[in-house]
């Protein structure tokens, strides 16, 4: 089992007017949102909601234009290092370090955030098989398929035991037998004090899986806290499209039907 520090007081992210804009068109416009320590809260919105980029925002890898993240108390663009090793991130699309093996990719992880090599070895070890990586080991990354490269990348993600996890869209291109796996992999993290957080499209499963959410759309939050107050009776996906609104029966493209 590993050490883990004592949860600090407070939020385990704390997002205050976070907002950007990417060449003059707003993509986040400003987010406040506090992320409850111990909770494993659902981030959902339509294509293009800005999910990702305030993700990106809230974990040091996008830069707002304004606002303030902070994770467990450590503000995350005044201290970087020390927030990201209270971190684990997987970010969207990851094809980063793909000429890595999987097994690669999980020490470096490890080495990276400061642990011993023995240390990194076991865990290495463990993550692998706890994500049926094992056979595909020496395999590189750029061969695995999709559903493989976001298993490695998860498990370099988690390496390093963070209190506050935070994926993108960590279900998409995952077969269900892994899913459900990742799923109770995380519940426990859970259990444990932590605090995970994932964006995703599936609303039956964030419904099922987290205990609070929040709904983004155009930049903005349109409703946040425990899963049962956002979903108000209703099934979250029948709230999420009260929410944002539904498209319509698609007009046009009579030449598909033809
Ligand atoms: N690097 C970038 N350069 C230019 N525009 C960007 C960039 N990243 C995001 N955007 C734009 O910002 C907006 C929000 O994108 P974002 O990826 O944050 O949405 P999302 O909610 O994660 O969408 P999806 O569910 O489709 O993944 C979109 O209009 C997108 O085109």
């Amino acid at each position: 089992m590993a050490h883990r520090e004592p949860v600090a007081p407070g939020p385990a992210l704390s997002l205050r007017g976070l907002a950007k804009a990417f060449a003059g068109k707003p993509a986040v416009r400003g987010v406040s949102l506090d992320v409850p320590a111990g909770s494993f809260f659902g981030l959902v919105g339509p294509n293009g909601a800005g999910k990702t980029t305030t993700l990106s925002m809230a974990t040091g890898l996008v830069r707002p234009d304004a606002g303030r993240a902070g994770v467990l108390g450590v503000d995350v663009w005044e201290r970087p290092l020390e927030a990201k090793r209270l971190l684990g991130i997987l970010p969207d699309g990851v094809r980063l370090f793909d000429r890595l093996t999987g097994e690669q990719l999980i020490t470096y992880s490890g080495l990276l955030h400061g642990l011993e090599r023995g240390t990194v070895a076991e865990r290495t070890a463990e993550l692998l098989a706890a994500f049926g990586l094992t056979a595909d080991a020496r395999t590189l990354v750029v061969d695995y398929s999709a559903g493989m490269a976001k298993k490695a990348a998860l498990a370099a993600a988690l390496v390093h035991a963070p209190r506050v996890v935070v994926l993108d869209e960590p279900f998409e291109s995952v077969d269900p037998v892994s899913a459900a796996n990742i799923r109770s992999i995380l519940a426990g993290l859970v259990a444990s004090g932590g605090t995970v957080v994932v964006s995703s499209h599936a609303m039956d499963l964030v419904q099922r899986m987290c205990d609070h959410v929040a709904v983004v759309a155009d930049g903005r939050i349109l409703a946040a806290g425990t899963v049962e107050e956002v979903r108000g009776g209703r099934s979250l996906e029948e709230r999420f499209v009260e929410l944002v609104g539904g498209q319509g029966p698609a007009e046009g493209l009579t030449w598909l039907r033809a």
